[in-house]
C-alpha cells in the first residue's frame, strides 16, 4: 500500500476564542492532487499554512516523508520540501522580479565584498519564469510594473523553482486569467505525474472537481469528508460544505436585458497607454454591464479609470448629470463605489479594524448632519453589514488582516453596498468567496439593479458574466472587441472566440 507523503494528525489551531481547526486529520499521497474546499473561514488556509511552516498548530503531529515535520518558517519548509503559494501577498515597493524571486537567497550571487551580481540574478530569475512557461517577464523588470496576474505568476515561479515535493496552491485561480490558469494547471499536473503531491484550494467546485483527484471538505474547522473522484457529486459536496442544501436562484433568473433609460455613467474615448485605446461606454441606471477578457486586455484599467483612479492621457468619465469624475474623491461624492481586484493593497486598510474599514465609506449614512459620528449609530451600521454578508469574525474591532481571504472580500463588498452607492464598479467582486455567500452577493446585485442602481462588473469568470449581465463587453489588447446582449442562448464558447 502506498504510504502518505504527508500526515497531519489531530491538528488543532486556535486564535483567541476562534477555533480555526479542531483535531483535523489529513493524509496526502504521492502522485495526488488533493483539493481542499469549504466555506470562507472553514480552515483551509490555516491547515495548509501549518504544513508549509507559516504558523504553528496548538496541538497535533505532522509526519512528512516518514519523519517528524515541524518547519520553523516558510523558507525552512520550502527548503525541505513543502512550498506554498499564498492567497494574497503584498509586493515590496521598488523591487525587481529577480529580487522578489531570490528574496532572502542572494548568497549565491553575492561576492566576498557583499556586491550582488544583479546580471546573474536577473538571468536566473528570467529562467525561473521561463521554466513555468512565462516568456514575457524578465528578471530585471520592476514588480510594480507587472499586473496582478503576472505578480502571482512570479510567486508561483519562486516556489516551483525550489522543486518541492508538495506544492500548496491557496485560492490562486481567481487571481489568474484563462491563460494564467492554463500555466498553473500544466504545472500541477506535472507535479502529480512526477510522483509529487499538490494541495489545491479553490472555491470553484467545477474547477476543483476537474483538476483534483481527491477532495477534502472542511467546515468550521472540522474535516467533514474526503471524496474520491468516483464519489464526486456536486450537490453532495455543496451540501457537506455548507451543512444544508443550497436553495433558490444562484444567478439571475430572467434572461432579458433590461435597464432604465437614464445614463448613470459614461466613458468617452478613454486613452491610457496600451490598456485603453479609445474606450467609450455607457452604463445605464438599473443595468448590470459585464466586462470580460484575458489578462492584459485592459479591463482592470477600465475599472480604475471609471473610478477616477487612473491618470488618463485623454478622454473623460462623466456621470449622467454631467459631473466629471476626475479622481476617487469626486467619484465617492457622486456615490460611486469601487471594489478593486487587488484587494489587500487597493481596497482595504489592513492595519485597521473591520469596523473602520466598513464605516469609512458609510459615514454619510450614519453620521448626524454628515459629520457627527455617534458610536452607537456606527456600531449598528457596521453590525448590519457584518450580518448581511455573514462576515465570520470574532468582533467588529478585530483587525481586518486576521480575517480569512473570503471574509476580507466580504468586508470590501459590504463597505460599498452598505453606504448605498448609486453606481458600483466591481472588479472581480466574488473573488475567493464561497458559493453560499456568492449566491447572496448575486441576489443582492439583482436587488440593487431593481432599485435602479447601475453596476459594472469586471470578471474573469464567464459563467458569472453570462449569469448576471444585461450586456457583456469583451476587451482585447485595450480595445472593445464585441458586445453581447443578455440571452438564454449565450454560451462560454460564443464569447471566448473574441477574447483570444
Ligand atoms: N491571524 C489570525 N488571527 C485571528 N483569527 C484568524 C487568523 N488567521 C485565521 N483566523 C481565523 O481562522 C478561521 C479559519 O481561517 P482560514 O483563513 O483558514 O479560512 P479559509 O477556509 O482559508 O477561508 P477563505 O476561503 O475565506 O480563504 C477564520 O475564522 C479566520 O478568521
Amino acid at each position: 500500500m502506498v504510504e502518505p507523503i504527508l500526515q497531519m494528525k489531530k491538528i488543532t489551531k486556535k486564535f483567541g476564542s476562534v477555533t480555526a481547526l479542531s483535531e483535523v486529520d489529513l493524509a496526502v499521497y504521492p502522485g495526488e492532487i488533493r483539493g481542499l474546499i469549504g466555506e470562507n473561514g472553514s480552515g483551509k488556509s490555516t491547515i495548509s499554512s501549518i504544513a508549509a511552516g507559516m504558523q504553528k498548530a496548538n496541538s497535533g503531529e505532522m509526519i512528512f516523508k516518514n519523519k517528524a515535520w515541524a518547519p520553523q518558517s516558510m523558507i525552512d519548509a520550502l527548503d525541505n520540501g513543502i512550498g506554498m503559494v499564498v492567497q494574497e501577498s503584498g509586493t515590496i515597493a521598488g523591487i525587481t522580479v529577480g529580487e522578489s524571486i531570490f528574496l532572502g537567497e542572494l548568497d549565491p550571487f553575492t561576492n566576498r565584498l557583499g556586491w550582488v551580481n544583479k546580471k546573474a540574478m536577473f538571468q536566473k530569475a528570467t529562467e525561473a519564469m521561463e521554466a513555468i512557461g512565462v516568456t514575457s517577464v524578465t528578471g530585471d523588470m520592476p514588480m510594480s510594473a507587472l499586473d496582478f496576474q503576472t505578480r502571482k505568476l512570479v510567486e508561483i515561479a519562486k516556489v516551483v523553482r525550489k522543486n518541492p515535493s508538495i506544492l500548496v496552491i491557496d485560492e490562486t485561480s481567481t487571481a489568474l486569467s484563462h491563460d494564467g490558469r492554463e500555466i498553473m494547471y500544466r504545472l500541477i499536473k506535472k507535479f502529480r505525474d512526477d510522483g509529487k503531491a499538490v494541495i489545491f484550494i479553490s472555491h470553484d467546485l467545477d474547477e476543483i472537481m476537474e483538476v483534483c483527484d481527491t477532495l477534502t471538505v472542511l467546515r468550521d474547522g472540522n474535516l467533514i469528508r474526503t471524496f474520491t473522484k468516483e464519489e464526486y457529486d456536486a450537490n453532495l459536496i455543496r451540501t457537506s460544505m455548507i451543512g444544508r442544501e443550497l436553495k433558490g436562484d444562484y444567478y439571475r433568473s430572467d434572461f432579458k436585458a433590461t435597464s432604465l433609460d437614464e445614463i448613470a455613467l459614461e466613458a468617452k474615448n478613454l486613452k491610457y497607454k496600451e490598456q485603453l485605446k479609445d474606450i467609450s461606454l455607457q452604463l445605464k441606471k438599473g443595468e448590470i454591464v459585464g466586462i470580460g477578457g484575458l489578462a492584459g486586455c485592459g479591463m482592470h484599467a477600465l475599472g480604475k479609470a471609471l473610478f477616477g483612479a487612473l491618470p488618463l492621457e485623454s478622454g473623460e468619465v462623466v456621470t449622467g448629470t454631467g459631473k466629471k469624475i476626475t479622481d476617487p474623491h469626486v467619484a465617492m461624492k457622486q456615490e460611486i463605489g469601487y471594489v478593486s481586484k487587488d484587494r489587500d493593497t487597493e481596497s482595504l486598510s489592513l492595519t485597521a479594524s473591520i469596523r473602520d474599514n466598513i464605516a469609512i465609506a458609510g459615514m454619510d449614512r450614519f453620521a448626524i448632519g454628515g459629520f457627527l459620528v455617534t458610536a452607537h449609530k456606527e456600531s449598528k451600521y457596521v453590525k448590519e453589514q457584518i450580518e448581511n454578508l455573514s462576515i465570520k469574525c470574532a468582533s467588529p474591532n478585530q483587525s481586518v488582516s486576521q480575517l480569512s481571504g473570503g471574509n476580507k472580500q466580504k468586508v470590501v463588498f459590504g463597505k460599498w453596498i452598505g453606504c448605498g452607492s448609486e453606481i458600483l464598479i466591481l472588479d472581480c467582486p466574488t473573488r475567493g468567496v464561497d458559493i453560499g455567500v456568492k449566491q447572496a452577493m448575486y441576489q443582492l446585485m439583482v436587488q440593487l439593479k431593481n432599485e435602479g442602481k447601475a453596476i459594472l462588473m469586471i470578471s474573469e469568470e464567464l459563467p458569472e458574466l453570462i449569469g448576471m449581465s444585461d450586456r457583456i463587453f469583451i476587451m482585447k489588447d485595450g480595445e472593445m472587441k464585441m458586445e453581447f446582449k443578455r440571452s438564454e442562448m449565450l454560451s462560454d464558447a460564443d464569447i471566448i472566440q473574441y477574447m483570444i
